[in-house]
C-alpha cells in the first residue's frame, strides 16, 4: 500500500478505534468483539512502527507512556480547585438552604444532586480540543503533574470536540469495585499489603512513576464541573453535566435537579440502602445551586464554595449478615 492510502488507513483505523473504545469502555456498550477490536488496534500499530513521523500524542496507541524519574512536576491550576464544605443530618441541609436562600434574596433557585464519588479529585487541561495534561487537586492550588498516569484512563478522551486555546474539566478519578475486589485479590497472592478502599486505591494507583502499572488498574473518570466558565457558553450544573457527555465524558447518570430542600433530602435518603449496589464507591452526595449565575453571587470563601455542599453518609456500619438478618 503507498504512503498516501498507508496514511488515509491509520486516520481511519485512529477514528474508528477512539469510537469502539467510547462505546466499550465509556458507554459500556461494546459493539465488535475484542478480536475484530485487537486487530484494527494491531494494524494501527503496524502502520505507526512503519512512520513514527506519523505518531501523534492522541492516537489510541499513546496512551500507555514510559516510567518517568524523579517525582511528579507542581503545576498551578488556573481556578482553583474548591473543595466541599459537609454537612451530616437533614436539620444541617436545611440550615445550608436557608444561608443560600438568604443570600439570594429569596429568588426562585434549583439544585442539582449528584452522588459524591470516593476517589480523587483530578483536572484536565484540554488545548484546542487536544488533552495536554492531568494535574492532583493538591492543595486546590497547586497539584502534581500526573499526565501520563490519567492518559491510561480509557474513559478520559485524547481529545475533544472544543477549539478553544484552555479549557479545564474537572472531575473525580475512581476505581471501580470490581477493579479493586481483582486487585486486592492479586495483592494477596503476591503476598502485598491490600488497599483498604477503592479509592486509596486509586491513589495509590495514580502515584504509580510506571504509567505500565497505572494502565492495569482499570481505573476510570466521571466528569462533573469546568475550571472557571471559560468563554463556553453554559449557564446551569444541569447543562455542564450535558454537554461534559456531549464532549464524550462519563458523567454520572445518578443526578436529580430538585426545586426544594425537602426534594432534595428525599433523593438523598433515597439512597441511603441503593448505594451498596453501585458498582463505585461513594461516600455522600453533592447538593449544588444550579444556576451559575446564582453560584457567583453566592461566591466561594477560601477554598469551598458557598452554593455547594457534601452531605456525608454514616460511616457504613460494621454490618454482618447472620441467619439473614443484618447486626450492626
Ligand atoms: N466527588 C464527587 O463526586 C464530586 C466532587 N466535587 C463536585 O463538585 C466540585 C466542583 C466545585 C465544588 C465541588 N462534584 C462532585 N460530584
Amino acid at each position: 500500500m503507498d504512503d498516501v492510502k498507508q496514511k488515509a488507513r491509520l486516520l481511519e483505523l485512529r477514528h474508528i478505534i477512539d469510537e469502539l473504545s467510547y462505546q466499550y469502555y465509556t458507554l459500556d456498550k461494546p459493539t465488535v468483539t475484542d478480536y475484530e477490536y485487537d486487530m484494527m488496534y494491531r494494524e494501527l500499530e503496524t502502520i505507526e512502527k512503519a512512520h513514527p513521523e506519523w505518531v501523534t500524542p492522541d492516537s489510541p496507541t499513546q496512551r500507555v507512556g514510559s516510567k518517568i524519574s524523579g517525582g511528579f512536576e507542581k503545576y498551578t491550576h488556573d481556578q482553583p480547585m474548591l473543595s466541599l464544605g459537609d454537612v451530616f443530618n437533614d436539620a444541617e441541609l436545611m440550615e445550608f438552604d436557608q444561608r443560600v436562600r438568604n443570600d439570594l434574596g429569596g429568588e426562585a433557585l434549583e439544585y442539582v444532586v449528584e452522588l459524591k464519588i470516593d476517589g480523587l479529585a483530578v483536572n484536565l487541561i484540554y488545548e484546542y480540543g487536544q488533552f495536554v495534561r492531568g494535574v492532583t487537586r493538591g492543595d486546590g492550588r497547586v497539584g502534581e503533574d500526573i499526565t501520563n498516569n490519567v492518559r491510561t484512563i480509557r474513559t478520559i478522551p485524547l481529545r475533544i470536540d472544543n477549539d478553544s486555546p484552555h479549557i479545564e474539566i474537572r472531575g473525580e478519578v475512581y476505581m471501580p469495585i470490581e477493579s479493586f475486589a481483582q486487585l486486592n485479590a492479586q495483592r494477596r497472592d503476591d503476598e502485598l499489603e491490600p488497599f483498604a478502599n477503592p479509592r486509596n486505591a486509586a491513589a495509590g494507583s495514580l502515584r504509580q512513576l510506571d504509567p505500565r502499572i497505572t494502565a492495569q488498574r482499570k481505573l476510570a473518570f466521571f466528569a462533573y464541573a469546568l475550571g472557571g466558565n471559560v468563554g463556553v457558553e453554559i449557564h446551569s450544573q444541569e447543562e455542564l453535566l450535558a454537554d461534559l457527555k456531549a464532549f464524550r465524558f462519563q458523567v454520572n447518570p445518578e443526578y436529580c435537579k430538585c426545586k426544594t430542600m425537602e426534594e432534595v433530602i428525599a433523593y438523598i435518603h433515597s439512597w441511603d440502602e441503593k448505594r451498596d449496589t453501585l458498582p463505585y464507591a461513594t461516600d455522600g452526595m453533592v447538593v449544588k445551586v444550579n444556576s451559575f449565575s446564582q453560584q457567583e453571587r453566592l461566591g466561594n470563601t477560601v477554598k469551598i464554595p458557598r452554593w455547594a455542599i457534601a452531605y456525608k453518609f454514616p460511616p457504613e456500619q460494621a454490618k454482618t449478615k447472620v441467619l439473614g438478618i443484618s447486626v450492626s
